[in-house]
């Protein structure tokens, strides 16, 4: 349904999924069709004192334009006086990053499955000029058959089980990023790289106990594969192609897919049948 002037008055809140730092995400049911959505709320003036017009408008037109099976739909917004709503899909699986904390990390069929899913919305992105789609965990959400979600509206949101570190953590960027030179597409593939190697050991691999460490890691590309839990060498190899610091040589999307560890491993339909 593409009706255009939505309000608060059309839906039926539920309970809070989780809280940003500009605002919340609430489960909500549109009230004529009694359909599921998610509903985060932004506060007008936390967008007026940091200036993020732009950013959001801009969020928003992207999310609006991307349809993909693996990208979180934005079915629409509205606003009042003081708030912003964004009407989004619901994933009723919850927070990838959940799942990967509850079982410490995943087996490969799972993480090949999530990183082919990842490759497959990146290519996507990139075909409509979106990038850096600011993937990590916490920005991943699971629907109801495990099929994984970009759910990133580019907003830092913290939510209850967030790492503590979390907020400003330099894990997830590519060396061009963290010495803020000008990043392509690139960056989506190093950030794979990151992904993947920490769905498979259940840490990201630049980890350090300060940023500047991390920061010291991610520039050296001081990558080590521990020995447990036991991953395949070719599981190894894609990451190593990936975390890469020269972003021409990395592994391109169109060869992740292709991939013999992406081949052997991801389930074609993208969702992880735990019971093979
Ligand atoms: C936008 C959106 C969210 C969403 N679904 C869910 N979001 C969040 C947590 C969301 C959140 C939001 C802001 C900040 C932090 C977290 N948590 C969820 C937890 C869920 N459950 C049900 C499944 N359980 C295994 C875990 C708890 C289900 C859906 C969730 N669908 N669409």
């Amino acid at each position: 349904s593409v009706k255009r002037n939505w309000s608060i008055h059309d839906f039926e809140i539920g309970k809070p999924l989780g809280k940003g730092k500009f605002g919340r995400v609430y489960l909500a049911r549109e009230a004529k069709s009694k359909y599921i959505v998610a509903l985060k709320v932004i506060f007008k003036e936390q967008i007026e004192k940091y200036r993020l017009q732009h950013q959001l408008k801009r969020e928003m037109e992207i999310q609006t334009s991307l349809r993909h099976p693996h990208i979180l739909r934005l079915y629409g917004w509205f606003h009042d006086a003081e708030r912003i709503f964004f009407i989004l899909e619901y994933a009723h699986g919850g927070e990838l990053y959940g799942e990967l904390r509850r079982l410490g990390n995943l087996c490969e069929k799972q993480a090949a499955t999530y990183i082919a899913s990842l490759t497959h919305a990146l290519a996507y992105c990139h075909e409509k000029h979106v990038i850096h789609r600011d993937i990590k965990p916490e920005n991943l959400l699971l629907d109801h058959e495990g099929r994984l979600k970009i759910a990133d509206f580019g907003w830092s949101v913290q939510s209850k089980n967030k790492r503590h570190t979390m907020c400003g953590t330099l894990d997830y960027l590519a060396p061009e990023m963290v010495e803020n030179k000008a990043h392509d597409y690139a960056v989506d593939n190093w950030t794979l790289g990151v992904l993947c190697y920490e769905f498979l050991y259940g840490v990201p691999p630049f980890e350090a106990d300060s940023q500047a460490d991390t920061f010291r890691r991610i520039m050296k590309i001081d990558l080590a594969f521990p020995s447990t839990p036991q991953v395949s060498d070719e599981a190894k190899v894609l990451i190593t192609q990936l975390l890469v610091k020269d972003s021409s040589k990395r592994l391109p999307l169109e060869k992740i897919l292709k991939h013999p560890w992406i081949i052997m491993n991801a389930d074609p339909n993208g969702t992880f049948s735990k019971y093979v």
